[in-house]
């Protein structure tokens, strides 16, 4: 080797020989730079993004409409952006593409969650399933809920609480007939009766329920609001914003509701042999819950703290969404009377003007479902979906995403996408007619309910409430704002985003026979 180089070494004068030397030294350093520039550099670089001010980083500057903000500022850094608030590193993505590369291509990867403060005091330490990260635990309550509460057999066997449910709805709106009624309020109870129906076997009417719907509005609120205590971790302690003593407050309330429920069960129970069960002999949730106890659980114990996280998790999950959107379909429907008219008219046609809507004309009432999915497209009630984080440094869209960054999947800006939808800010649910479409995230231009391991395992039962709720809704009454009232269609971020202006509407009767409606 030493032969074969010395050639280069082989000159007359000192000058020579000390170029030689700098030009030895510096090429290999060149190739070096040269290669971390481009091969090494091109692979790690992080997305972009805007800059911020020391320590804080972004975080003055962010409003609080996140899913416009981030869909406003994917027009200006493109479709994957990042930005750091405080300590935290965020990632955007706001492509139909990137997000299958998320939620699908990388899905174990990106199947952890980073839960805000809030969230680890309102679910006991991530102990539920939305804020758990993908682990045993996650896995087995995810199953527990999926074969014991959602199953296709579960669901058809408590169809007697869901059409016990809805008729009683309608016999409360008929009795209000004539004065304004609050969509949300409506929908909501009906939800929570069915689910509480489920969980333990009677309605949430009485007097632990009393302010429920209050207490779980400002427990979405606070998961939903951007708290210093997150983007800068030292300051947590300090609570600046005070969210998380008011997230306890909410807390208090919750826990005094589940431990009444879980040891007025615990007390039956121990008064009869067999623990409480169904005339059919099936058990609720709760019964096998508590039965599970004791039981380890990845490497804990199964125990009460677990059973009032999963409970929580369920009640919050399912009603708040549900009505939500029940509100936000009849929104869509008074602003649009010819869309209106076509639901009335395939109702007469399906039910009949003689008839009630039953569960069974749900799968024919395809303008409904087209009109639902057009409201979904346009008011997902999740825009940003819950948060994801990778556990593992991995490439999105040839950049890079560091292990623990918080990263959202921007639902809002891809369902609005001119690139996936023709003319995207119209109300036009033909668009649902034509094609298959369905709520499983397997078409990545449509995700309401998310897609891959982590999407809404309560799919199956907010459908069906959705179409039973609405269909009967709006075959059984006639709605029209109230006078003065102005259609409003502006929304508030959240973690469940709502209608900044709760619905009211008067109902007046639809059918000719007023024995449909006791
Ligand atoms: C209209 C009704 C509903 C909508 C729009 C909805 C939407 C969603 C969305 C978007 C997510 C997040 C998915 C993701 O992060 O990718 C989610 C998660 C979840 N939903 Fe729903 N949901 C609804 C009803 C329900 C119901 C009825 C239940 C339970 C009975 C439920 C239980 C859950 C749970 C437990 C999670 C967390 C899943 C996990 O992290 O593994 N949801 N939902």
């Amino acid at each position: 080797m030493v032969t074969y180089w010395s050639w280069w070494w082989d000159v007359d004068n000192e000058n020579d020989k000390l170029a030689r030397t700098i030009l030895t030294i510096s090429v290999p350093i060149l190739i070096l730079l040269w290669y971390k520039l481009t091969v090494w550099y091109e692979g790690n670089r992080l997305p972009p993004g805007p800059y911020g001010l020391p320590v804080v980083s972004y975080l003055p500057f962010l409003g609080s409409n996140l899913h416009e903000i981030f869909t406003e500022m994917a027009r200006k850094y493109g479709p994957i952006f990042s930005l750091r608030l405080g300590s935290k590193f965020h990632v955007v993505v706001n492509s139909m593409d990137l997000a299958k590369v998320v939620a699908r291509d990388l899905d174990q990867t990106f199947a952890n969650r980073s839960p805000p403060v809030t969230a680890l005091t309102i679910t006991y330490g991530a102990l539920d399933i939305a804020w758990s990260n993908n682990n045993a635990h996650w896995r087995n309550m995810r199953k527990l809920l999926v074969s014991q509460v959602l199953s296709n057999a579960n669901l058809d066997a408590c169809q007697g609480f869901r059409i016990n449910e809805v008729r009683a709805t309608v016999s409360n709106v008929y009795a209000k007939m004539g004065t304004a009624v609050d969509i949300n309020e409506i929908a909501f109870d009906t939800e929570l009766n069915v689910v509480t129906n489920m969980l333990w076997g009677c309605s949430s009417f009485g007097e632990y329920f009393n302010g429920f719907r209050e207490v779980e509005f400002k427990i979405i609120e606070l998961l939903g609001a951007p708290n210093v205590s997150d983007f800068i971790p030292v300051l947590s302690w300090f609570d600046l914003q005070g969210r998380n003593r008011e997230m306890r407050k909410q807390k208090e309330h919750l826990d005094r509701i589940l431990d009444s429920i879980i040891e007025e069960r615990i007390e039956t129970n121990s008064r009869v042999m067999e623990g409480v069960v169904e005339e059919d002999g099936r058990k609720d949730f709760l019964q096998i819950m508590l039965e599970l106890q004791g039981q380890k659980d990845g490497s804990t114990l199964f125990d009460i703290v677990h059973i009032k996280a999963m409970l929580f998790d369920i009640l919050t999950a399912s009603t708040d969404t549900t009505s939500t959107m029940v509100e936000w379909v009849i929104t869509e429907i008074l602003c649009n009377p010819s869309v209106k008219t076509k639901i009335q008219e395939e109702l007469t046609e399906v039910v009949g003007m003689n008839n009630i809507v039953e569960e069974s004309h749900i799968p024919k009432l395809k303008y409904l479902d087209a009109v639902v999915k057009e409201t979904f497209r346009l008011h997902p009630p999740l825009p940003l979906l819950i948060q994801r984080c990778p556990d593992e440094s991995c490439m999105v869209g040839g950049y890079e995403i560091p292990k623990g960054t918080i990263v959202y999947i921007n639902v809002w800006a891809i369902h609005r996408d001119p690139k996936n939808w023709v003319d995207p800010l119209k109300f036009r649910p033909e668009r649902f007619l034509n094609r298959k479409w369905d709520y499983n995230g397997n078409n990545l231009k449509f995700l309401p309910f998310g897609s891959g391991r982590r999407i809404c395992p309560g799919l199956p039962l907010g459908e069906k409430m959705l179409m039973y709720i609405l269909g009967s809704l709006l075959h059984s009454f006639e709605w029209i704002l109230p006078k003065n009232e102005e259609f409003e269609l502006s929304d508030v971020f959240g973690f469940v985003t709502k209608k900044r202006k709760p619905l009211v509407a008067i109902p007046s009767q639809r059918l000719p026979d007023a024995t449909l409606y006791k």
